[in-house]
């Protein structure tokens, strides 16, 4: 047990010799004279402490009072130890708070023998110093440092904190009733005030199976209304120079009620050097008993639970009690905050985890949504090295776009009113109320850096809001649960008059280091986080409802997650997909795109497929080119992706045609776009279709010929031209014979041409270019699909005619409107540059 217990040793050695020595010296004064009154009854009650003594320090603080030195009495043939029992129900109170330096330094000295007297991990200590600010604990600081003293409690609101985890956790442990509880020591260097003093008091009854010691220091305190009561508690008084020792609880030293007849002068400091040499031990060893293990978050058997009325897991432990979580009518949705690097998506991972590990995926089903950049949920796809995934997940969402944010919460608001139909159906008002084979699973959706989704004040944001309003209000009802977790909760605009609304309906926190935004700003609770640990709050995060966890690192138990994969994933139903994936960062590879290798000659009429849209699904971003008016794309904005986009598009295209059928009149008239319209050429040459290299002056001469039906020609025309502002000059030019414009020939190609065939699929490098070749606003139905790269959502908007138009460009994505479904949506355009036509 070290130095410390050597010494602690020694000193009851001391102690039972000091007694013996003092018993001769009272039996020969009694024997000179008449004894001091009750001396002989003192004797034997010392005699007995001392035999009690006789056994070895126990181990169990919470089993037993243990004897702990506090000073060296004063006698007649000069001094013995003092020992005290402290623990196992025991207290003890001075009456002078530790602003008088011998109080502090004998709380101290009380502090490091009780923890060198127990195993590593028995006794966790508390500190309250409303008085001093908690300096009579700044000496213990490498046992602050290991973990096993807290920050001292210094305002009212830290300590009703201290003292509401104090009787929880002697509720927990009478509840729990083992002998090993760990001990609280709770030590108040001055008195609290008076309504937590009772508080404090009143822990001092509640008997040895609450595991709790008060040292209370301070007390009675000076001032009207008299001190509580204090239970099993041994009471010192310090006069100038001494301390009264008051009778020990069960072991008084008098029979009349006053206390050891010797004056103690009271130990001194315990070394610096002992200070920190237990502080090393016990961190070493608080470290190894406390830590939290990954599969410590696993339930014995697999699968076995039912979801009817809610879903819970184990998310880490409080000191040694296992804490759980859950996701049901109390707790329905949770908030959770942590700066970054605190650990969030790790503690997300022991959650869905232990989620998965106890429900099968007919109970529980997740929606995983990640705004950052970053890999938090990869682990649950299939990749080229893991095949596996967690057959629970059915949308994964990696560095998502707010779009695909939106249309996952789209998605489950549909399955909100499926849901109360099914209720409805049933006579019932909750999931729970369902019979089991009509219950569908709940869905966790975890939305992590959700403030992305709600970020700036347009119109997506307060969709974002309006849909998680609504599924935060009614999902508790229907088993679908939301999970946000942001950095930040402040500054997100679009919430301004709504957060409470929103939040209100998500009462369970869990603040990480950074992440007090998610409590009320007067509970300061998760300020002293180490990474590792979350203060968990189940009431909307109020002050004194705080419980702190540690939870495992799932990062550091890789291996044990990839096995409890492999098991779910081995385990998963015949027939079981794969969840959807949309990852942010990827662009669309040709070769890789289902729709795309889909594709058929039979295909009628055949799809313009331009990328993938932004949903749930991934869908494909396709427009059907069929005979009505105006069926031809337009690729607008100045970004060269345009080329690509015509590109991809067309060799979708050739793939829907038997070698014949179609033909292919390239015009290249950007810049730059000679050899790649070259490329393409030879690529549907070699699929065999015919195609022809327009000129600018052969554009002009052909596009009459193609708003008039041919006669026995290819069903299907498609002039392809990249860059047809560049035309405009030509096209603008009017026809000495026949008095008309380019233009003019142009609209007519528009209107005329899909009606026997002929699509034109063209790339403007500007939406005013467009809009001046299709002749004005009125005629903007001439080209119905679109397809905008970086072009400003206000003056597409105008373009188009629709006022809340919401599109800001960026890299890799695109806006796909087709004017006659009145579709808009945000879609990864192609750009694939290999070689697809296998
Ligand atoms: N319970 C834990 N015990 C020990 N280390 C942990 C624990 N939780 C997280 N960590 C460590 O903290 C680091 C950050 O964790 P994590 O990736 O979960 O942070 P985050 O909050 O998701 O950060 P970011 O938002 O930047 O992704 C990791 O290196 C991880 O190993």
């Amino acid at each position: 047990m070290g130095r410390l217990a050597t010494a602690y040793g020694q000193a009851v050695a001391a102690h039972r010799e000091a007694l013996r020595r003092w018993q001769r010296a009272r039996q020969a004064l009694a024997a000179a004279g008449p004894a001091a009154p009750g001396s002989p009854e003192l004797v034997a009650r010392l005699a007995r402490l001392g035999t009690d003594l006789a056994g070895s320090v126990t181990a169990d603080l919470t089993a037993a009072p243990v004897p702990v030195r506090i000073g060296e009495a004063r006698s007649l043939d000069g001094g013995f130890p003092v020992l005290v029992p402290l623990a196992g129900g025991t207290h003890l109170a001075v009456d002078v708070d530790a602003r008088d330096p011998r109080v502090g330094e004998l709380l101290r000295a009380v502090i490091v023998r009780l923890l060198a007297a127990a195993p590593p991990g028995a006794v966790r200590v508390a500190g309250i110093d409303p008085a001093a600010f908690g300096a009579a604990f700044l000496p213990l600081r490498p046992l602050l440092d290991a973990g096993v003293l807290a920050p001292a409690a210094t305002t009212a609101t830290e300590i009703a904190a201290l003292l509401d985890e104090a009787e929880r956790h002697a509720r927990a442990a009478q509840h729990a009733g083992a002998a090993d509880q760990e001990l609280l020591l709770i030590v108040a260097a001055s008195a609290p005030p008076p309504r937590e003093l009772a508080r404090l008091a009143a822990l001092t009854h509640a008997g040895p199976a609450a595991a709790v010691c008060v040292l209370l220091a301070g007390w009675p305190p000076a001032g009207p209304g008299g001190a509580p009561p204090l239970g099993a508690t041994t009471a010192l008084r310090l006069n100038e120079r001494y301390a009264l020792v008051g009778d020990p609880p069960g072991q008084p030293f008098s029979v009349d009620g006053s206390g050891l007849a010797a004056p103690v002068v009271l130990d001194g400091d315990p070394a610096a050097g002992t200070v920190a040499a237990l502080g090393t031990r016990l961190a070493a060893a608080t470290r190894r008993a406390e830590a939290v293990r990954f599969t410590d978050l696993l339930p014995e058997r697999r699968w076995a639970e039912s979801s009817a009325t809610g879903l819970r897991t184990v998310l880490g432990r409080s000191g040694r009690q296992p804490v759980s979580v859950a996701f049901d009518d109390a707790t329905p949705h949770w908030l959770v905050g942590g700066r970054t690097g605190a650990g969030k998506t790790v503690l997300l991972l022991d959650v869905l985890y232990g989620l998965a590990a106890r429900y099968a995926p007919t109970e529980v089903q997740l929606h995983l949504l990640d705004f950052k950049e970053g890999v938090s949920f990869t682990e649950f796809v299939p990749t080229d090295r893991d095949p596996s995934w967690l057959p629970h997940a059915r949308a994964v969402g990696i560095e998502s776009d707010r779009e695909y944010g939106v249309a996952v919460l789209r998605d489950l608001r549909e399955e909100l009113t499926r849901r109360a139909g099914l209720l409805k159906r049933h006579g019932v008002t909750k999931l729970a109320d369902l019979p089991p084979n009509a219950r569908p699973p709940r869905i966790v959706t975890v939305v992590d850096e959700f403030h992305v989704l709600l970020a700036g004040n347009d119109a997506l944001a307060r969709q974002a809001v309006d849909l998680l309003e609504e599924l935060a209000r009614k999902g508790r009802s229907y088993g679908l649960h939301l999970v946000l977790a942001s950095q930040s909760t402040t500054g997100i605009e679009a919430l301004y008059g709504r957060a409470e609304a929103i939040f209100g309906q998500f009462p369970l926190r869990l603040a990480l280091p950074g992440g007090s935004g998610v409590l009320d700003p007067l509970n300061d609770a998760a300020k002293t986080l180490a990474v590792g640990a979350a203060v968990l709050n189940t009431a909307g995060g109020v002050a004194g409802a705080n419980v702190e966890v540690r939870f495992p690192d799932a990062h550091a138990a890789a291996n044990d997650l990839a096995t409890l994969r492999h098991e779910l994933w081995a385990a998963r139903a015949a027939g079981a997909r794969p969840p959807t994936v949309f990852r942010g960062y990827e662009t669309p590879r040709l070769a890789d795109d289902p729709t795309w290798t889909a594709l058929r000659p039979t295909t009628d009429p055949p799809l313009a497929l331009v990328g993938r849209t932004v949903d749930v699904a991934g869908s494909p971003a396709a427009f059907r080119l069929d005979a009505t008016p105006g069926r031809h794309l337009a690729v607008v904005g100045t970004d060269e992706v345009g080329v690509d986009v015509l590109r991809a598009t067309t060799l979708g295209l050739a793939r829907q045609h038997a070698p014949g059928t179609a033909r292919f009149l390239l015009a290249p008239l950007a810049a730059g776009t000679v050899d790649r319209a070259d490329d393409l050429a030879m690529t549907l040459a070699a699929a065999g279709h015919p195609v022809e290299r327009l000129d600018v002056a052969a554009l002009r001469a052909r596009i009459p010929l193609l708003a008039t039906p041919p006669g026995g020609a290819p069903s299907r025309t498609y002039l392809v031209v990249f860059g047809v502002d560049a035309a405009s000059a030509t096209l603008a030019a009017t026809d000495p014979v026949t008095f008309r414009s380019g233009h003019d020939e142009l609209r007519a190609l528009l209107r005329q041409g899909p009606g026997h065939g002929v699509h034109l699929l063209g790339w403007w490098r500007g939406l005013r270019r467009l809009g001046e070749d299709l002749g004005g606003a009125q005629h903007r139905d001439d080209v119905t699909c679109l397809v905008a790269l970086n072009v400003p959502g206000g003056e597409l908007g105008l373009h188009l005619g629709v006022h809340d138009l919401s599109y800001t460009p960026r890299a890799g994505r695109a806006l796909l409107v087709d004017r006659h479904d009145h579709r808009t949506s945000l879609i990864v355009p192609f750009v694939d540059d290999a070689d697809e036509q296998e």
